[in-house]
């Protein structure tokens, strides 16, 4: 059963009521395999950006590595219902499928895959995961890591997703974005553990966080609920994770590294009239394991790489950011 603030929005992406468009549609499985097809049969690479809608300039930027790198590039917008808790606000996501439909960039790709949730979800879909039936995918020992702490079934719901867009494209590559570190990991081990060919986890590509020129502020769907005070405060997360990659670099133990870049956040928070900010965590976690670093572990150049992450409220709004330490992506 879907969702009941899903429904009508599940219904308002039939194809009649999407906008026209100069590049194709898919709205559907055999619509999309068929595209795959005509371009295998001309022996054409084809490039895979997976997507929840929203479009900002992050996507832009892995739509845009994608047509350096492929014959063909096709773009996915699913609001995966099951990557959302029951709690978490997924019509609001769908609410700028539409926006993104219309804007001019997209329009760059060669083609948009829209399934709707009937077609990812043969068997049916019940947000509540204990009611679900049907086939899940997890990705054990990773996916309750980091971010999996405060979203148990968030890449339960990534990793099912995935995998199917895979399967309904087999793409060449695929391309995600750096803001979602444990994401990108996770979906190479997927594609790893599963024997995946079309992509391997070596044609799982992690792009770069693309940020606000002025104040390095993660692009994200999310900065779109901040509030004017929330906006001016949300670049402190990645100013805390800068503070603690300092110390890191600096030869501090990991406790000491996330204590100072603690403090910074307290010490914005304080200076603001509402409040508004309050971190979540920031960790340091082994980037193959996905396991937290112990608090004494300080950096030893040549190591594998770290991920330095965390997460912020800033009001009503979860945001993420991270810096990988001693990788070149
Ligand atoms: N600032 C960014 N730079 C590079 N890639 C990004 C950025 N923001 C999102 N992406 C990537 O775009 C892809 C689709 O993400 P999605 O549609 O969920 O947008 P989002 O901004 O991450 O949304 P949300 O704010 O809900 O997390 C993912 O691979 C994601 O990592
Ligand atoms: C990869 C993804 C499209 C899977 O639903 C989603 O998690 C996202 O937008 O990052
Ligand atoms: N880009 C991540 C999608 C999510 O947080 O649901």
């Amino acid at each position: 059963m879907l969702c009941s603030r899903l429904r009508p929005f599940v219904r308002s992406m039939s194809t009649t009521a999407l906008p026209a468009s100069s590049i194709p549609l898919l709205t559907t499985v055999p619509a999309v395999r068929q595209w795959r097809e005509a371009a295998r049969k001309e022996n054409k690479s084809v490039g895979f950006v997976p997507t929840m809608g929203a479009l900002h300039d992050g996507h832009m930027s892995l739509v845009r590595r994608s047509l350096a790198e492929n014959d063909l590039t096709i773009l996915s917008i699913f609001v995966n219902p099951a990557q959302f808790a029951p709690h978490e606000d997924l019509a609001t996501a769908f609410l700028c499928i539409r926006r993104s439909l219309a804007t001019q960039e997209i329009r760059t790709a060669s083609a948009v895959f829209l399934p709707s949730v009937k077609d990812m979800y043969p068997s049916g879909f019940n947000q509540d995961p204990a009611a679900q039936k049907g086939t899940f995918i997890e990705v054990k020992g990773y996916g309750e890591q980091m971010e999996g702490k405060s979203r148990p079934t968030f890449f339960r719901g990534v990793a099912t997703a995935v995998i199917k867009l895979f399967n309904a494209i087999e793409p060449t590559n695929a391309y995600f974005g750096q803001k979602d570190i444990q994401q990108c990991f996770i979906v190479k081990r997927l594609c790893g553990d599963l024997l995946l060919s079309h992509p391997d986890p070596e044609h799982i590509h992690i792009v770069p966080t693309a940020r606000d020129p002025f104040d390095n502020l993660a692009l994200s769907s999310r900065n779109a609920y901040l509030s004017a005070e929330g906006r001016k405060l949300a670049p402190t997360l990645y100013r805390a994770l800068k503070v603690a990659e300092q110390a890191w670099n600096d030869g501090f133990q990991k406790v000491a590294c996330v204590e100072r870049a603690t403090d910074l956040v307290r010490e914005v928070a304080g200076t603001s009239d509402e409040a508004q900010i309050r971190l979540d965590y920031i960790e340091f976690n082994d980037s193959d394991s996905l396991e937290p670093l112990e608090s004494t572990q300080c950096r030893e150049p040549g190591s594998q790489p770290v991920l330095l992450s965390g997460a912020m409220w800033v009001g009503s709004t979860r945001l993420i950011d991270n810096i990988v330490l001693e990788m070149i992506l």
